[in-house]
C-alpha cells in the first residue's frame, strides 16, 4: 500500500485567464499571471492511497463520493500515467481519492484551481513523477496550472498545439513581496449559476471584444505587471491589477446573452476602493473579481488597518456568524476625516458575509504525519 496527502493554494489572477483557444486541452488565448495563497489559510487537501487490495478506483469531493469517470479527472489521471515509471509496482494499483477545500467550493473562489492543483501534485508524489506538471494540471482546470508553484506565476499560453508549452512558471517567490496582503470580502459563498467554463466558452463564441484583448492589450499588462511585482511598485500594480479586472467583465457584458458574475456589492465595493484610493492620493488598495460577486483585495500591510476600519464602517457586520478568517486583522478606530471627507453612509448590515485575511504563500506541500491522511487504511474515508 502506497498513500499521500497534500494540500495546493488557491490563487487569484492580477491579469486574468478567460476564453480558451483549445478546449479539449484547456489551452489559452492569452498569458495571465497570479498570487499563490498561503495554505495556512485557504488550501484544499486531498489524500490519495493505492493498494493491490482495492477492487475499484473511488474519489470523494468534500465527504461526498464522487463518479470516477469524469473527463478532468480521467485526463490528468491518464497523463501522468504517461509520465510514470511503469515498473513501479503502485502503477498497476487502483486507488481511492479523497479531497477536500477548508473554504467554499464552486463559488468562484478558484477551488477547481487549488483542488486540480492538489490531486496532480499528489499523484506525482505517489507515482514518483520529478519534473514539469502544470501542464498536468491545466488538464484538470486551467487555473490550476498556477497553483502548482507559490509566490508570484505566470501561465505560459504556449503555441504549440500539443499544449506542451502551456505550462506555468514562477515569476518571484512568495517571500519577495512580504508585504503583501489578501483581503477576501465574500459577498456570496453558494455555488454560482453559470461556471469559469461554461462562461468563457460562451465569450470565446460571441465576444468581439475577447479578440481586442488577446491581440492589443494583455502582452503589455504582463509586461507591466510583472515589472511592477519584480520592483515592489504598488502603485503600478494596482492600476493594472483592476483594469485588467474590469476588463474581463466588461468582456463578460459583451457576451451574448451576457454573464453576469459581478452584483451591487460588487460595484459597491469598487467605488469604496477608488474613493478611499482618492483620499489617500493613490493607489493604495486594488480590487479584482473572478467569476463571481466576491472581491479579492491586494493591499500591503500597512494599509490593512485603515482599509479595514473604513470596510467595516461601509459594510456593517451581521452579529453571530464567524465573520474574521484567517490572519487576525487588526482593530483599529475608524478616523472620522475618512468619513467626512468621503461622505461615506454605511448599507444595510449583511451585504459581506465574511471576510478572509490571508497573504502569497509557498505552493502546494505533501503532508508527511499519518494523522493528516483523510483515508483509513482499507481505503475508505475517515469517519
Ligand atoms: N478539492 C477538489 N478536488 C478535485 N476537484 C475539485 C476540488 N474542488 C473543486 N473541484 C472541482 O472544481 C469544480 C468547481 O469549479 P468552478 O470553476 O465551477 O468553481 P471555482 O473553481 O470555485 O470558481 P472559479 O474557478 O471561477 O474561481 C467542482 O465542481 C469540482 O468538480
Ligand atoms: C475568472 C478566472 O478565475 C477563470 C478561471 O477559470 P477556470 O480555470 O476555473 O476555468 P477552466 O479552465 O474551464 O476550468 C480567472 C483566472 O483565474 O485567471
Amino acid at each position: 500500500m502506497k498513500v499521500v496527502t497534500c494540500v495546493a493554494p488557491v490563487n487569484i489572477a492580477v491579469i486574468k485567464y478567460w476564453g480558451k483557444r483549445d478546449e479539449e486541452l484547456i489551452l489559452p488565448i492569452n498569458d495571465s499571471i497570479s498570487a499563490s495563497l498561503s495554505t495556512d489559510i485557504m488550501c484544499a487537501k486531498t489524500t490519495i492511497m493505492a493498494s493491490p487490495l482495492f477492487k475499484e478506483n473511488k474519489f470523494w469531493l468534500n465527504g461526498k463520493e464522487q463518479t470516477f469517470d469524469s473527463p478532468r479527472l480521467s485526463n490528468c489521471i491518464k497523463a501522468i500515467r504517461a509520465r510514470c515509471d511503469g515498473a513501479l509496482p503502485q502503477f498497476t494499483w487502483n486507488i481511492s481519492i479523497c479531497s477536500e477545500n477548508n473554504f467554499p467550493t464552486a463559488a468562484g473562489l478558484a477551488s477547481s484551481a487549488a483542488g486540480y492543483a492538489c490531486l496532480v501534485y499528489a499523484l506525482a508524489q505517489l507515482y514518483e513523477i520529478k519534473g514539469e506538471i502544470s501542464d498536468i494540471a491545466r488538464l484538470g482546470s486551467g487555473s490550476a496550472c498556477r497553483s502548482i508553484y507559490g509566490g508570484w506565476v505566470q501561465w505560459h499560453k504556449g503555441d504549440l498545439p500539443t499544449g506542451a508549452d502551456s505550462i506555468a512558471t514562477q515569476i518571484a517567490p512568495a517571500d519577495h513581496w512580504p508585504e503583501m496582503r489578501i483581503i477576501v470580502l465574500v459577498v456570496n459563498d453558494c455555488r454560482k449559476k453559470y461556471s469559469s467554463t461554461s462562461g468563457m466558452k460562451k465569450t470565446t463564441e460571441t465576444s468581439t471584444l475577447i479578440q481586442h484583448r488577446a491581440k492589443n492589450v494583455v502582452d503589455q499588462r504582463i509586461k507591466t505587471i510583472t515589472k511592477a511585482i519584480l520592483n515592489k511598485d504598488f502603485e503600478s500594480f494596482a492600476e493594472t491589477t483592476m483594469k485588467d479586472s474590469n476588463q474581463m467583465h466588461a468582456i463578460c457584458m459583451d457576451t451574448f446573452p451576457p454573464c453576469v458574475y459581478m452584483n451591487d456589492t460588487s460595484h459597491a465595493i469598487v467605488n469604496l476602493v477608488h474613493s478611499y484610493n482618492e483620499y489617500r492620493k493613490g493607489q493604495k488598495v486594488a480590487y479584482t473579481f473572478d467569476a463571481g460577486p466576491n472581491a479579492c483585495i491586494y493591499l500591503l500591510q500597512s494599509e490593512v488597518e485603515q482599509f479595514i476600519s473604513v470596510v467595516n464602517y461601509v459594510f456593517p457586520q451581521l452579529a453571530g456568524v464567524e465573520y474574521y478568517r484567517g490572519l487576525s486583522l487588526p482593530n483599529k478606530q475608524l478616523d472620522q476625516k475618512i468619513v467626512a471627507e468621503l461622505r461615506l453612509t454605511p448599507y444595510e448590515a449583511g451585504m459581506l458575509k465574511y471576510i478572509i485575511y490571508t497573504k502569497v504563500g509557498a505552493g502546494p506541500q505533501e503532508l508527511d504525519h499519518p494523522s493528516e491522511h483523510l483515508l483509513q487504511d482499507n481505503g475508505l474515508l475517515k469517519q
